[in-house]
């Protein structure tokens, strides 16, 4: 286990800042620092190295335990509106005559209504169940309910809802009616019994006559229980929220209050509150962004979403490390410079940043990015003499006098296993998430040995899911150009090359250091603008292959990286290393 350092060399590139040392030695017992990579600074730190490497593993193995069970895409929900509050049977005492009724209706049931809302990107904020809330009954002295509290959904945009199954309270009655074999005449009593309330004080048993006389006249005004229409009558609620949606819209509407006395001319008798219909809806979440990031975990998808648009996608050297799509923002103007999110930064694993943040709540004071020598990009000419001031230049946040050229969306995705397309790992959930963007980008990971290989790989998958699905990805991004040797990256962009053929553009980058991007995001701004032109892409019912049970979420085969750390292990393979 790796715990608090306590004595151990400052480190320059986990702790950049320009704060003396000294202050940072007086901290250190209380902050853990680990190095995300290079521990050349203080090669004798290898207790740490162990710890760090150790911790990572553990979390790495527990986000493959979950198999992505935080990004949900497809939920049955069971929507009720609230149920109306009871009408009240009250009395108004009075000196002179008899006393007269003055009992208030009750207040209708609250509403759900469904919004979408940019900043979510899955269905798991949803609940199974969901009803408004009821009105409150009426009172004495002509005092009408409260009305029930509205319910609001919030979804992704591009979820897809579909009314499943719907049952009123008649059918819900005859339901019950029919189970419990009751003949005619228990069947009036008992819809009397559920549908009236009866002043205690007001004397006697209510009569059949008056529950009858009572029935007739509700009917007469059409405020009896409305009989719910079925689906032929009214066909079933059926939305496509592929756009944000200005005005909530109505799911599901609360049941209307019950009627004081007075509308029944009777010191006795009120009725209850409508119980609206239960309605099980579908959501099925399709998100849209005009361009996807494919690649296998580790590649860099999440380091490429957040160089491009700022987005704070969490970065790890572990897999799985992203289990929700995450969708940014970027934007391209006419003098060629680009921009999203927060601008120029070289992106660290989130945990160098998260511990950045720790020391600058610790210290008070805000701690700047130091200086990161910037490495040379694979087969560029152009040396770096190492400052951040180096950092691409034709990225850009200042928008000030500038005209927008193009603005697009970029998702970032959980990574892809091999045999995704029978829903191995994420599976069907990752790739129905990308079903939707006209325009798809492999990402590949330049130091891994074949690129080649796992270019092969993810178009298979693609494929295998969707004829034609692999086709729309004709941008391929070899990530981690930063860290090659320039022969072997040269091999390995070739037999890329002759993958991809004529089919497709390949860009070499580094996302971790903003090396490369300009010519990505010219590419896509041009591809993005012809998807545009050929209009939104056309989601047939794809006919998905379903694994046996016994497959579904769980890896087929291990496929190992270079390391040796496994994907697909088995969910209860025990740890190697514990
Ligand atoms: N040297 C170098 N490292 C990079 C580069 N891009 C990403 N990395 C590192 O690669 C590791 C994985 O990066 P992520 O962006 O989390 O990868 P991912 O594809 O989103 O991974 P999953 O979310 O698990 O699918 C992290 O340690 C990054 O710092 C790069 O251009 N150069
Ligand atoms: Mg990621």
């Amino acid at each position: 286990m790796s715990g608090p350092i306590t004595s151990r060399p400052l480190c320059t590139r986990c702790l950049r800042s320009g704060a003396s040392s000294s202050v940072y030695s007086a901290l250190l017992p209380s902050i853990r620092t680990y190095s995300s990579q290079p521990y050349d600074d203080h090669p004798e730190d290898f207790s740490d190295i162990a710890g760090e490497l150790k911790r990572r593993k553990r979390k790495a193995d527990a986000k493959r335990r979950q198999y992505g069970a935080t990004f949900v895409d497809h939920a049955l929900v069971t929507v009720r509106g609230g149920k109306g509050g009871s009408g009240a049977a009250a009395l108004a005492a009075s000196l002179r005559g008899p006393s007269s009724p003055c009992g208030g209706n009750g207040g209708p049931g609250g509403s759900i209504y469904v919004s979408t809302s940019s900043s979510l990107t899955s269905l798991s904020t949803l609940s199974k169940r969901l009803i408004g809330g009821q009105g409150s009954s009426g009172s004495g002295a002509f005092k009408h309910g409260r009305r029930g509290s509205d319910l609001l959904i919030k979804v992704p945009i591009g979820t897809i809802i579909r009314e499943l199954v719907r049952e009123g309270e008649e059918e819900r009655t005859l339901r019950e009616e029919g189970e419990l074999n009751l003949d005619k005449e228990e069947r009036r009593k008992r819809r009397w019994q559920k549908w009236f309330v009866t002043h205690p004080a007001a004397g006697g048993e209510v009569s059949n006559r008056e529950y009858a006389e009572a029935e007739s006249l509700m009917r007469r005004e059409g405020r009896w229980v409305p009989k719910t229409p079925t689906f032929e009558e009214s066909p079933p609620v059926s939305l496509d929220l592929s756009e944000p949606v200005k005005e909530p819209i109505l799911l599901a509407s609360g049941g209307s209050g019950g009627l004081g006395n007075p509308f029944f001319a009777s010191p006795r008798l009120a009725s209850r509150g409508a119980l609206p219909p239960t309605q099980t809806f579908e959501f099925e979440l399709k998100l849209l962004a005009d361009v996807g990031l494919v690649g296998f975990p580790n590649a860099g998808k999440s380091t490429i979403l957040r160089a491009l648009t700022g987005r704070k996608a969490e970065v790890a050297g572990y897999q799985f490390t992203t289990l929700n799509p995450q969708i940014g923002v970027v934007r391209l103007w006419e003098d060629g410079t680009w921009g999203g999110g927060e601008g120029i930064e070289v992106v660290e694993e989130t945990w160098v940043e998260r511990e950045r943040d720790e020391m600058a709540r610790v210290l008070g004071e805000v701690i700047a990015p130091d200086s990161v020598p910037i490495p040379k990009l694979m087969g560029s000419s152009t040396s770096s003499n190492g400052n951040i001031d180096d950092y691409d230049k034709t990225h850009d946040t200042n928008t000030s006098g500038k005209v927008e050229r193009i603005r697009f969306t970029l998702s970032d995705n959980p990574g892809l296993l091999p045999s995704a397309s029978q829903n191995v790992g994420l599976g069907h959930s990752f790739l129905r998430s990308i079903e939707r963007s006209p325009v798809l980008v492999y990402v590949l990971d330049l130091a891994r040995p074949d690129p080649s290989d796992d270019l092969l790989t993810l178009k298979h998958e693609l494929e295998a899911y969707k004829p034609g699905l692999s086709a729309r990805a004709g941008v391929i991004v070899l990530n981690k150009g930063d860290g090659v040797e320039e022969d072997e990256g040269k091999e390995r962009l070739e037999s890329v090359k002759k993958v991809v053929g004529e089919s497709g553009q390949v860009v070499v980058l580094s996302g971790k250091y903003g090396l490369g991007l300009e010519r990505l995001v010219a590419l896509l701004a041009e591809r993005v603008a012809n998807a545009r032109l050929e209009g939104p892409v056309q989601l047939d019912e794809v006919p998905v292959h379903v694994a046996p049970e016994d497959e579904v979420r769980r890896p087929r085969k291990d496929w190992s990286r270079d390391d040796g750390v496994a994907f697909g292990l088995k969910r209860d393979r025990p740890d190697d290393d514990e």
